[in-house]
């Protein structure tokens, strides 16, 4: 069976970074999918041990002071590209990404609502969750989609969806909608990858 690659983004965590290396080595998961780079814009960042726990090789890419988005972007996809991989995955990944004309199209993100609700720029983590609890949301959920120019802007690959209970705080919620993101990234990913 063929085996696609992915290169995973991240910034902090790295919950779905190590999630996806380990459905990938998982033969009983049916994830043909092999994590083979993992890039973080932020140095010291937990996301950078579990990489190394899950055996993906891992670079930091900070940005430079005053650097701009198209020259970082340009930076991490000549790392990328070394990669030779089939798509890359922003998860968890908080900066704005630039994204060069070979590989437009093939930048995933998940985002942790039902987009377009709370997507733009500053609302990532738990600032999503606090605004859908402000606004009296019933429902919410999370977004797999196709990255472009603008942040939570792209074509929406898959979503799924998750009650906000009487009582939730934005932890509570954080929790219940990541449950969700841990089944859609896995889900969004592979169909993307196996409709190229
Ligand atoms: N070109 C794109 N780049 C990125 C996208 C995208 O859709 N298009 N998605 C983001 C991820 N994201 C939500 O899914 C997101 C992340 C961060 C922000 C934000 O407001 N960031 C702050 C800085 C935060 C920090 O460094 O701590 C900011 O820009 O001021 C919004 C949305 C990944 N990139
Ligand atoms: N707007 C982007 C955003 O808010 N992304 C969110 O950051 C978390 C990353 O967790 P992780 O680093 O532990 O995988 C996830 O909940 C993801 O949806």
């Amino acid at each position: 069976m063929k085996r696609y690659r992915i290169a995973v983004l991240v910034s902090g965590t790295g919950r779905h970074l190590e999630n996806l290396a380990e459905l990938s080595k998982d033969p009983r998961a049916d994830f043909p999918v092999d994590v083979v780079l993992a890039i973080s814009n932020r140095p010291g960042v937990q996301a950078l041990e579990r990489a190394e726990r899950c055996g993906v090789p891992a670079s930091v890419i900070a940005p430079e002071p005053d650097e701009t988005d198209e020259a970082y972007g340009a930076r991490v996809f000549d790392v990328i590209r070394e990669a030779n991989v089939d798509a890359v995955v922003l998860a968890g990944f908080l900066k704005k990404l630039w994204i060069p004309d070979d590989h437009k199209g093939r930048v995933i993100n998940i985002h942790p609502s039902l987009l377009p609700a709370f997507g733009g720029k500053g609302f990532y983590g738990g600032r999503v969750h606090r605004a859908v609890l402000e606004r009296g949301c019933q429902v919410t959920g999370c977004t797999v989609h196709l990255v472009d120019e603008i942040y939570d802007n792209g074509p929406i690959l898959l979503q799924r969806w998750c009650p906000v209970e009487p009582g939730d705080t934005a932890e509570t919620l954080a929790r219940r909608v990541f449950e969700e993101e841990l089944l859609a990234l896995p889900i969004g990913v592979l169909s993307f990858l196996e409709k190229q």
